[in-house]
């Protein structure tokens, strides 16, 4: 399948290890496909933990110098970074949108976003201040210095193939550290695309290194070299925790941004059509595969059956189908096995009392399209409280007092993000300080931004991503203690 590119060297099907194009060792390639036709896309590399031990040392080779450079140059390259990725948003949404599944304006739109987490750090490159501190000792000065850690290993996943690989690379460029980044299986093409433009904008050779392949080899050779500093991870808590099992083995510095089950609670004094409009943005935004949509959907009984008519009346609305199409909303589910997450949970929801409002089907369409569903009277017991989805699928919970749902809301290990909607301030407050996550929507279903701390507690992670905090994952902190003054 050829892509129609206008600029066609952006669609790459080789791996980059020190500035050089290649393939695996053993020659081997692995297939990529289109999850909304079957189509094969391309190939990539398979590489392994000997690709990846030669990545780290190109990487570390590189960081030697790179790290002696003003912030203002580095600023430099990454802003021509930012531009050409801007430059080429459209040849950029095509590849993502191919290997990805999402519209194309959603994916034009991941683009603009991921670029400016590169705009973003570039030009807190510029920023990373120390600190004075006043000293006990008179004949003692003290000085804060932040400095790079080094190389830093980063595993972004399929749901962002774009924007997950620039919130991690371009602060740790930006402050002088170098990366081996290992995209997702499902979707490279961005990834490498992204490198391609780098290299464009002058990054030096060895600073970014793309490794393709057996995810389980490149991770474990990423997490047992003592060469790397750092790990930067996103995707689910079960793979989090075990590469932070591996990490402890040599003492590495993490970001961990894992799987959330986001609460989107709906108060009797809420504007019933924002909060619909709210959900629709959280709980549809890229089919629900977002780690910090709506996974449960928490409407105050005096309002219940009124939201749940809107909310029906908003999703029938969307269109589903091939997001290459014009006017697709919804584009299909990343894989099979995400198709049969969504079942499971739906005839779960069903056994145990929930009764189906619309959907709940696989899509006519085939492939991995699925229908947008809404479930009404979703309960406590069932998976789809306990578990994120990563689906079309909108299960609404009844509740009656603040206090109780609190208690429903905080009975998760998750603690990414939440949502609410009220009119009262004094409620809007309470409310939002005993949420138990990193983020809390507050009126509204859209929170992320380059300016934003993002980032989970609980077992949602560790580590925060974008915003000036975003640069402190990627620093050493070191004291300087002058004496004989
Ligand atoms: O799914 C993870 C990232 C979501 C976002 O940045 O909005």
């Amino acid at each position: 399948m050829s892509i129609p590119l206008q600029h066609p060297s952006l669609f790459r099907q080789q791996a980059l290890i020190g500035g050089l194009w290649c393939a695996a060792d053993s020659g081997i390639l692995q297939p990529i496909h289109n999850p909304a036709t079957g189509e094969l896309i391309g190939q990539v590399p398979y590489m392994g933990a000997a690709e990846t031990q030669r990545a780290i040392a190109a990487a570390q080779a590189a960081q030697r110098e790179w790290k002696q450079r003003t912030g203002k140059e580095r600023a430099a390259v990454l802003r021509r970074w930012f531009e050409l990725v801007m430059s080429h948003q459209e040849d950029l949404a095509q590849i993502l949108t191919r290997e990805q599944g999402r519209p194309l304006a959603e994916a034009r739109g991941e683009i603009a976003y991921g670029a400016s987490f590169i705009e973003w750090f570039g030009e807190e490159a510029k920023r990373t201040y120390g600190d004075t501190i006043p000293s006990p000792q008179a004949s003692q000065r003290i000085v804060v210095i932040k400095q790079p850690v080094g190389v830093v290993a980063a595993i972004t996943p399929w749901n962002f193939p774009n924007a997950m690989v620039t919130r991690k690379a371009a602060p740790a460029l930006a402050v002088g550290c170098a990366v081996v980044l290992k995209p997702a299986p499902q979707t490279p093409f961005s990834a490498l695309a992204l490198a391609v433009l780098a290299e464009e904008a002058g990054l030096p050779p060895g600073l970014l290194n793309v490794v393709t392949g057996d995810a389980h080899a490149i991770g474990g050779a990423m997490t047992s070299s003592t060469a790397v500093a750092k790990l930067s991870f996103t995707g689910s808590t079960a793979v989090g925790k075990l590469l932070l099992a591996q990490c402890a083995g040599t003492v590495k510095r993490v970001s961990m941004e894992l799987g959330g089950n986001a609460p989107f609670i709906v108060f009797d004094d809420a504007d019933v059509d924002a909060a619909v409009a709210g959900a629709i943005a959280s709980k549809y935004r890229n089919n629900g595969q977002t780690c910090v949509c709506a996974n449960r959907i928490y409407v105050q009984s005096g309002i219940y059956d009124a939201f749940a008519s809107k909310l029906a009346s908003a999703v029938r609305q969307l269109k589903v189908g091939n997001g290459l199409e014009d006017g697709i909303t919804l584009g299909p589910l990343i894989d099979e096995r995400a198709l049969l997450k969504v079942e499971a949970h739906i005839a779960d929801a069903l056994a145990k009392g929930a009764q189906l409002v619309m959907g709940g089907r696989r899509h006519a369409l085939g492939h991995n399209f699925f229908e947008p569903t809404i479930l009404v009277n979703a309960s406590a017991d069932m998976r789809v409280a306990q578990e994120e989805t990563f689906g079309p699928l909108a299960p609404l919970f009844r509740f009656d007092t603040e206090e109780e749902l609190l208690r429903l809301a905080n009975a998760t290990e998750s603690g990414l993000a939440s949502y609410f909607y009220s009119r009262d301030i004094a409620r809007c407050w309470r409310v939002a300080e005993a949420l138990e996550t990193g983020m809390v929507g507050i009126n509204t279903g859209l929170i992320t931004s380059e300016v934003v701390p993002f980032g989970g507690i609980k077992q949602s992670g560790l580590g925060r991503e974008g915003s000036y905090y975003g640069t402190d994952e990627y620093l050493n902190i070191k004291y300087l203690c002058f004496g004989g003054q």
